[in-house]
C-alpha cells in the first residue's frame, strides 16, 4: 500500500503497480466468485473478472431481460448462470450486486448460504450501513468486503476493454479469516479498477449517496435545466439554450477538466470568461452551500436511505422510473439534445470522409 499525498493530506492508496493482477489470481486461486444480479455492476465487474482469468459464475434471475443478457454476454446456464440461490450456494465469494432496495429482499436467502468462512462483498455501502432499515447484518464468521468503482459499470466496462482503470474505493467491515484485507484488494484489481483507496462502508456510502444526488448528477440535471429555462423565456432559440448549457460541457470544457484541472479549463477559455467565472463562481457556491448540507443532513439522518427502499421496493419500480426518465428525455431541452447529436454524428461521419 502506498502513502500518496493528495492536495497535502496522505492516503492509503493501492495501486495496480503494487498488487498485479497475477498476485490478485493467486489470492482468489481457490475462489468461485458468484456474481448475484446482472443489473449494470453485474455485467462489468463479472465480464472483466472473467476476462482477467478468475473463476466466477453469475446469478440472475431467469426470465428476465438481465438473464437473456447474461446469456448472450456468454455465460452458460448451468455451468457459468444459475439461479440466483444456486449461485451464491455454489460461490465462496458472494458478491451482493442486486439493486440496494433488492438486496432486502433477498437477504434471506443469501444469508443462509453464507456459511462460515464465506465471503460477502458489496459495491456500496448501503446494506450495511443503514442495516436498521435493511435488516443486512451478516454472520460473525463470513468476511464483509467492498469494492465500490466510482462510475457506471458500464464505463468500468469500457475502461477496461481500452486497456485503463476505473478508481474503486474499498473496505473492509468484518475481517472473519485473516484474509478479508487481500481478498478486497484482490477483488478491486480484479473488477478491473485503476487505482483503489481506502474508506469505509459508512464513508462510502455518505460520499456516494450525496456525490449522485448532487454534483455527478441531481445538481447537474437540476442546474441545467434552470440555466436553459433562462435562456429560453430570455428570448433563445432551443439549439442556442442547449449548446450553451449542455453541448460545450460535455464536448469542450468538461474534458478539459478531467485531462487537467479546472485551472486549466479556464485557461484555455477567453480572459472575458475567465473574469466572468471567477466572479460568479462564488455566488454559485454560496448558494448551493445550503441544499448540500441539507442533502448531507438527509444521507447522514437515514432518510435518504429510507425514501430509495420505499420507492425501490414497490412492484412497479422500474416502470415509474422509466416514466419519469421519459419526461425528461421527452422535455424540449433533452429533445434539442437528441438532434444536437445527431448533427454531432454527422460532423463526425464527415470528418472520417476527409479522412
Ligand atoms: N449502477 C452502477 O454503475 C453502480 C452501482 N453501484 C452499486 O452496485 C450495486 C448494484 O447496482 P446496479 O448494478 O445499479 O443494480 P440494478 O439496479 O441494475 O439491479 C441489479 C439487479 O438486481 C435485480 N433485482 C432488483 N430487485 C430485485 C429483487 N427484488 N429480487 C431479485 N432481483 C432484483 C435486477 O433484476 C438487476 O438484475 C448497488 O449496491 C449499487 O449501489 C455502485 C457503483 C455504481
Ligand atoms: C455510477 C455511480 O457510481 C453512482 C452514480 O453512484 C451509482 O450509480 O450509484
Ligand atoms: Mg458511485
Ligand atoms: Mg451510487
Amino acid at each position: 500500500m502506498a502513502q500518496i499525498n493528495f492536495g497535502g493530506i496522505d492516503e492509503n492508496v493501492v495501486t495496480r503497480d503494487e498488487f498485479p493482477l497475477a498476485k490478485a489470481l493467486e489470492v482468489l486461486q481457490d475462489d468461485t466468485i458468484a456474481v448475484i444480479g446482472y443489473g449494470v455492476q453485474g455485467p462489468g465487474q463479472a465480464l472483466n473478472m472473467r476476462d482477467n482469468g478468475f473463476n466466477v459464475i453469475v446469478g440472475q434471475r431467469q426470465g428476465t431481460a438481465s438473464w437473456d443478457r447474461a446469456i448472450k454476454d456468454g455465460w452458460v446456464e448451468g455451468e457459468t448462470l444459475f439461479s440466483l440461490e444456486e449461485a451464491a450456494e455454489r460461490g465462496t465469494i458472494v458478491c451482493n450486486l442486486l439493486s440496494d432496495a433488492g438486496q432486502i429482499a433477498l437477504w434471506p436467502m443469501l444469508r443462509e448460504r453464507l456459511t462460515p468462512g464465506k465471503t460477502l462483498y458489496f459495491s456500496h455501502g448501503f446494506g450495511i450501513t443503514f442495516n436498521d432499515q435493511t435488516g443486512i447484518i451478516p454472520p460473525a464468521d463470513v468476511d464483509v468486503i467492498l469494492v465500490a468503482p466510482k462510475g457506471s459499470g458500464t464505463s468500468l466496462r469500457r475502461l477496461f476493454q481500452a486497456g485503463g482503470g476505473l478508481n474503486s474505493s474499498f473496505a473492509v467491515f468484518q475481517d472473519a479469516t485473516g484474509h478479508a484485507y487481500e481478498k478486497a484488494v484482490a477483488m478491486g484489481i480484479g473488477v478491473g479498477s485503476g487505482y483503489l483507496f481506502e474508506t469505509d462502508f459508512k464513508k462510502e456510502v455518505y460520499s456516494d449517496l450525496t456525490g449522485e444526488r448532487g454534483v455527478l448528477m441531481g445538481a447537474l440535471a437540476g442546474i441545467i435545466e434552470a440555466q436553459y429555462q433562462v435562456l429560453r423565456q430570455r428570448g433563445h432559440s432551443p439549439s442556442e439554450a442547449f449548446n450553451e448549457t449542455v453541448e460545450e460541457l460535455t464536448q469542450s470544457l468538461v474534458p478539459l477538466v478531467g485531462e487537467n484541472g479546472m485551472d486549466w479549463m479556464f485557461a484555455n477559455c477567453s480572459v472575458t470568461a475567465q473574469r466572468g467565472a471567477l466572479d460568479w463562481k462564488g455566488r454559485f457556491r454560496e448558494a448551493t452551500l445550503p441544499v448540500l448540507n441539507e442533502l448531507y443532513d438527509s444521507v447522514a439522518s437515514g432518510e435518504e436511505a429510507r425514501r430509495t427502499i420505499e420507492r425501490g421496493s414497490t412492484p412497479n419500480y422500474r416502470s415509474e422510473l422509466e416514466a419519469e426518465l421519459k419526461e425528461v428525455g421527452d422535455s424540449e431541452l433533452w429533445q434539442t439534445g437528441a438532434t444536437v447529436r445527431r448533427l454531432r454524428s454527422k460532423a463526425a461521419e464527415k470528418v472520417e470522409e476527409l479522412g
